[in-house]
């Protein structure tokens, strides 16, 4: 968003997740309404958690922790306190998790709540809640952020949180300049409780509001986006709000989506990297291919594929770009270097200048692994500095840099994409792979109910559209040689084209690979009469006084 907002010649505008921009601002104005400094902020909230447990005598393991931290922040941002738990949990008829009832869970919802005020922390939502309770309760903050941001564009509008909303009609305080930008068939992030009800009620909430149906899809060819619209349309679903939007292609013809079975990870990891080379060598942007799968777990493999075929990659949602030695040590030295630039050295070069000194070269190093990550990094900040408007100076640079950093916007390293299916969402790319396609994958074992294997669907909707060019689905028989496993296509009893041949490159999907919306097609469908997540919508309940515990 950024990007394009600079490539339009638009400045001054603040692009932010909901958190870095309420993180900001409760920063700034913290010190002013409670005094002090902010508290701090609870990195994991397992540890406080699991306190909450043995407070309370709940017998607890590592998996019910990280179970039961999911659970709070499913109440946190649906505004659902720990008094209200267990009437939401009938509401909208939750299932709670590792077999704990309501009750308990209300309970270790209030403990947790008290063991962070006793050590003086506070958890991400909590930066939301104490923001738009701040700026609820607090006219003169409310005006002054009311005055310095009058217009507000929210992108992927679809998950939203009942807790964003809450914040954001804080942020807007009764006015109607705002632009949503939403994709309902997107919706990836139901089970942390975000929702696309926002999205879809938003006519009945602002009566008047402008709405344009965006079907022109002028990123990808009509093969991808033949094969998006198919997906969507083996849902069955036709008419209401929800119902999908049917794609038309925009850009001319070209290859075929391609379908491949490997017979075990490990071969397809490397085929796959084969693949890249392949395309890299007939002149694709290295930058310009991802490969995509459903859990992090599965980055290893093709880390290491790449690795062995000597490909560079980035792995999204790793270590974070502004959290690395060598960038944090570069930033030192670049607004050192800033304080002191000659004017009449381009900004390129002054830059180059000082990444020499910690490690940079015009070459990548012939290493791997670390020492080729830290060259990448550096020169993905060389990269940023050739990018920059024509005259921009050091100091631009490093304000660039800074706001970066606490927007977490890290500039594009040289490399292939690897990314979750969830953290692809938003970008594009030449060509994308998109890996492991089979049951238990995709959709992911734990989909267990309707609704679950439905956002698996949108969550497989999301990777294929993100392709321009090139889209290839693949799947690998077994983990390791010997076990076996069926290509993604559930419900169907005979499975796929994909597991009798080998290599397939299909231009008409059915036959082989990913049974995509195929006649019969049938992943079951989502439950009917679903409680719609705003019914629940419980006020938040948070006190701004330092110490309290409400
Ligand atoms: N009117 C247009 N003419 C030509 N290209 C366009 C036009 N609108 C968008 N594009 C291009 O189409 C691609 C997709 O656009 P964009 O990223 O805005 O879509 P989106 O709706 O946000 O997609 P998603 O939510 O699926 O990520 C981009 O490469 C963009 O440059």
């Amino acid at each position: 968003m950024r990007t394009r907002l600079r490539q339009l010649g638009v400045q001054g505008v603040q692009a932010r997740t909901f958190h870095a921009a309420a993180l900001r601002q409760l920063g700034y104005f913290w010190p002013r309404v409670v005094g002090g400094a902010p508290p701090r902020i609870l990195e994991y909230k397992a540890p406080a958690v699991g306190e909450a447990a043995r407070r309370l005598g709940v017998a607890v393991d590592r998996v019910a922790v990280r179970d039961l931290s999911s659970e709070i922040e499913w109440a946190k941002v649906s505004l659902v306190t720990a008094e209200d738990y267990e009437r939401a949990c009938v509401a909208v008829d939750r299932e709670t998790p590792a077999g704990y009832d309501p009750t308990t869970i209300a309970r270790l919802i209030a403990s947790y709540e008290e063991v962070k005020t006793e050590r003086g922390v506070i958890d991400f939502e909590d930066v939301l809640l104490l923001l738009g309770e701040m700026l609820r309760s607090t006219p003169a903050v409310a005006d002054e952020v009311r005055r310095q941001y009058r217009h507000f564009v929210v992108d992927e509008y679809q998950d939203v949180s009942p807790l964003q909303q809450f914040l954001l009609d804080q942020w807007l305080g009764g006015r109607k300049e705002l632009c949503v930008v939403g994709d309902p068939s997107q919706t990836i992030y139901s089970f942390t409780g975000a929702t696309p009800h926002h999205l879809l009620t938003f006519s009945k909430t602002y009566p008047g509001a402008h709405v344009l149906r965006l079907v022109r899809d002028y990123r990808s060819t009509p093969e991808v986006v033949t094969l998006a619209n198919r997906l969507l349309a083996s849902t069955g679903r036709r008419r209401g709000p929800g119902a999908p939007l049917e794609l038309i292609a925009q850009r001319p013809s070209g290859p075929p989506v391609a379908y491949t079975a490997y017979d075990d990870d490990e071969s397809e990891a490397a085929g796959i990297a084969a693949r890249v080379g392949r395309l890299v060598e007939q002149g694709v942007p290295v930058s310009e291919i991802a490969v995509l799968y459903r859990t992090n777990a599965q980055s290893e493999a093709f880390e290491q594929a790449l690795a062995d075929a000597g490909i560079g990659y980035l792995v999204r949602g790793g270590a974070r770009f502004f959290e690395r030695k060598e960038v944090r040590d570069a930033i030192v030295l670049l607004r050192g270097a800033a304080r002191s630039a000659d004017p009449d050295q381009p900004m390129p070069e002054a830059v180059r200048d000082v990444l020499i000194t910690v490690g940079w070269a015009p070459k990548p190093p012939a290493a791997r692994g670390a020492v080729r990550e830290r060259w990448d990094a550096m020169q993905a900040l060389v990269a940023l500095a050739d990018d920059l408007p024509e005259g921009a100076t050091l100091p631009d640079l490093v304000a660039e840099l800074d706001e970066r950093a606490s927007a977490q916007h890290a500039p594009t390293v040289e490399g292939v994409t690897l990314a979750s299916l969830h953290a692809a969402k938003g970008l594009e790319w030449d060509a994308v792979f998109l890996a492991g396609m089979s049951e238990g994958l995709m959709p992911i074992s734990l989909a267990e109910t309707d609704d679950a294997v439905a956002e698996e669907r949108r969550l497989l909707y999301v990777g294929i559209t993100r392709a321009r060019e090139r889209l290839e689905l693949s799947f690998a028989r077994s983990r390791h040689p010997g076990a076996g496993r069926r290509a993604s296509a559930p419900g169907s009893s005979t499975g796929c084209g994909l597991t009798t041949r080998r290599t397939a490159h299909d231009a008409h999907g059915p036959r082989a690979g990913v049974a995509v919306g195929r006649p019969g097609f049938s992943w079951r469908r989502p439950a009917h009469g679903r409680v719609r997540p705003g019914a629940v919508r419980v006020v938040a309940r948070v006190a701004l006084g330092r110490g309290s515990g409400d």
